[in-house]
């Protein structure tokens, strides 16, 4: 399933498949050297999006990818050299190996199946890692893999050429590598898996609060970025007909990320944006390097220039674009328009079945020395309004992120009917009907409100029904106008009615609310009261409220927790909280009147 209107799915096909058409042509008929350019220019298109399947779409930087390229490039070139040449200059090798000698298509298929094992293997270790330890570690893989290329001299001829590969690459199959590359990438961006994978990138707790599992959806995309690098490496190695290990280390790393970053990591058009400029600069470049003479003056070969020209490229989209020189949206994407057609059915928003409370027990969170939350019991019924207040730092949104499975208790556990709860991550959590708002907004603030909320509806209860599911949310929190905007772009009222939307959108049962009404002017509170009436009323959720404005929470509330330095100091009715000595001292302290 693809998460974005069929129409810019096809435009951008067409593009991608009549723009290399065209290009194929009018090099074949400049001649060889332009040719040659071209083909290049197609397998480094080719790393290019392969690059950012992975670092575009999860937002961590790799540097490592180059060795995908290598183990492409050498796998499928052993399989394509012929034999006699093997015997001759790699002795050592296995028979089955040495008298192995298949076409270039064969030999590919294979390079990438076996890069990908390797991906594989390698991704479920990385998938442990976060930002920039994870960064680091693919700089690691970059020389474990560099080492191992000269290192296994019997496979690889080591630091030496490894030469006589096939020149079977050519121009059309080049093209039609990357044509495949690019609408892959393209196909993935918009996938479901690509959309999951876009919002952990925007804001990872949050995604997975609406029951996004993050590290699977990485795994996908390192493991298909790594098949495209192989791609790359095996039609790169066949069209120069001789690789060393040093062509997949550093330089080239340097060469392919500039292209990445100068265009624009997060989309297709980004990527090739940047390998256009990229490859622009450096072919102009390259013929001045060696010195020229302009208006009868004679400058200097300047060692570098070419370097310096993509260094120069990288510190001005830096300064002038940091998001790339094509921005965060795909060509089409701005292009057209888009109506929303709104698909909200009779089987959305169906009052909820489960009718056992949530029953927490001794829940108790220490950070180091600090008892946020110290032995706090409580229960929360479907179809009630629950108020958790109490004065600053008292615990109460340690005790929310405690029961929305964000943070492990220390010691406590709760559970819905025979259901342990407790020991469930947050994925899990919001998957059986538990789902929350955070009280610093976490929309993924680059995507659309609809994607917002659509990721939380595909990603719970199977995803079924959820572009419906979607649009019932938006439409019932009043922001379906604002479908089609990026959720960053919108008034704070209006981002915390998106926040609540995407987590109806996860059909809860039960819904954590942790200061929705922070920003919201007199009207848009009332009407916030509305809406959570009729969701506690008409569709039985319970709902678990925390604000510090007692107005909102007495005039909302069936009943009332009160926490005050991590203890559960009361709880009952709202006018039994406001009458109980208890809370009055803590809010008022012991000597006012
Ligand atoms: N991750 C953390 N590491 C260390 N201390 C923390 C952490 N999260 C919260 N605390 C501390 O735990 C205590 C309770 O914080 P918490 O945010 O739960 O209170 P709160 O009642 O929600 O406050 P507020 O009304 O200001 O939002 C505070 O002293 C806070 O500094």
């Amino acid at each position: 399933m693809l998460t974005s209107p069929r129409q810019h799915i096809i435009s951008s096909v067409l593009a991608i498949v009549i723009a290399i058409v065209l290009a194929s042509l009018l090099a074949s008929a400049l001649g060889a050297a332009s040719e040659r350019i071209l083909t290049v220019f197609f397998i480094s298109l080719i790393a290019v999006v392969g690059m950012g399947v992975y670092s575009g779409n999860s937002g961590i930087l790799s540097f490592g990818h180059l060795s995908f390229m290598g183990i492409g490039a050498y796998t499928a070139s052993l399989l394509t050299l012929p034999a006699n040449l093997k015997v001759a200059t790699l002795p050592k090798l296995p028979d089955w190996l040495a008298t192995t000698e298949i076409g270039l298509f064969p030999a590919s298929v294979i390079a990438i199946m076996l890069t990908v094992f390797v991906a594989l293997l390698i991704g479920i270790a990385l998938g442990k890692l976060e930002g920039s330890a994870a960064t680091i570690s693919t700089l690691g893989l970059l020389i474990i893999i560099h080492g191992v290329l000269i290192g296994w001299r019997d496979v690889t001829r080591g630091s030496q050429t490894f030469f006589g590969i096939p020149r079977e690459t050519t121009l059309w199959s080049a093209a039609i590598g990357c044509m495949f590359a690019l609408i892959i990438a393209r196909l993935y961006r918009d996938s479901v898996s690509g959309l999951r994978l876009r919002a952990g990138r925007e804001n990872a707790i949050a995604a997975s609060a609406v029951g996004v599992r993050i590290r699977r959806e990485r795994l996908v995309s390192w493991v298909l970025s790594a098949a495209l690098m192989a791609l790359s490496g095996a039609l790169i190695a066949h069209f120069l007909g001789a690789i060393s290990p040093k062509k997949f280390f550093f330089t080239d790393t340097f060469l392919l990320l500039a292209m990445l970053i100068v265009g624009g990591m997060s989309t297709v058009t980004g990527a090739v944006t940047g390998a256009v400029a990229i490859t622009v600069v450096t072919e102009v470049l390259r013929r001045f390097e060696g010195g020229f003479s302009l208006a009868g003056f004679e400058m200097p070969a300047v060692f570098g220039t070419t370097q310096i020209g993509i260094g120069a490229i990288i510190l001005f989209a830096m300064f002038r674009k940091p998001e790339g020189l094509a921005g965060l949206k795909e060509w089409e994407e701005r292009v057209f328009s888009r109506p929303h057609a709104v698909k909200v059915t009779a089987s959305t928003e169906q009052p909820t079945k489960d009718t056992q409370p949530l029953i927490a027990k001794g829940m108790t969170m220490r950070f180091g020395g600090l008892t946020a939350v110290n032995d706090v019991s409580i229960s929360l019924r479907p179809g009630e309004i629950m108020g958790l207040i109490g004065p600053n730092g008292s615990g109460k949104t340690t005790l929310m992120n405690m029961l929305s499975g964000v943070l492990e208790p220390s010691s406590g556990k709760f559970h819905r009917g025979k259901e342990l709860l407790s020991g469930l991550v947050s994925y899990e959590i919001a998957d059986r009907g538990i789902a929350r708002t955070f009280q610093n907004i976490r929309l993924f603030p680059n995507l659309t409100v609809h994607q917002n909320v659509l990721v939380a509806a595909l990603s719970t209860k199977g995803g079924v029904n959820a572009a419906a599911r979607a649009d019932a949310a938006l439409e019932r929190m009043g922001v379906i106008g604002h479908a089609h905007d990026d959720a960053g772009t919108l008034s704070y009222g209006d981002q915390r009615r998106v926040e609540i939307a995407r987590a109806l959108a996860c059909l809860p049962s039960l819904l954590f609310l942790d200061e929705p009404a922070a920003g919201m002017n007199w009207e848009e509170t009332d009407s916030l009261m509305e809406t959570l009436r009729m969701l506690a009323k008409e569709l039985g959720i319970g709902v678990l409220l925390v604000d510090h404005d007692l107005k909102l929470i007495n005039q909302l509330c069936d009943r009332i927790a009160v926490l005050n330095e991590g203890h559960l100091i009361a709880e009952g009715s709202p006018s039994e909280i406001r009458n109980n000595p208890a809370v009055i001292e803590a809010y008022l302290g012991p000597n006012k009147d």
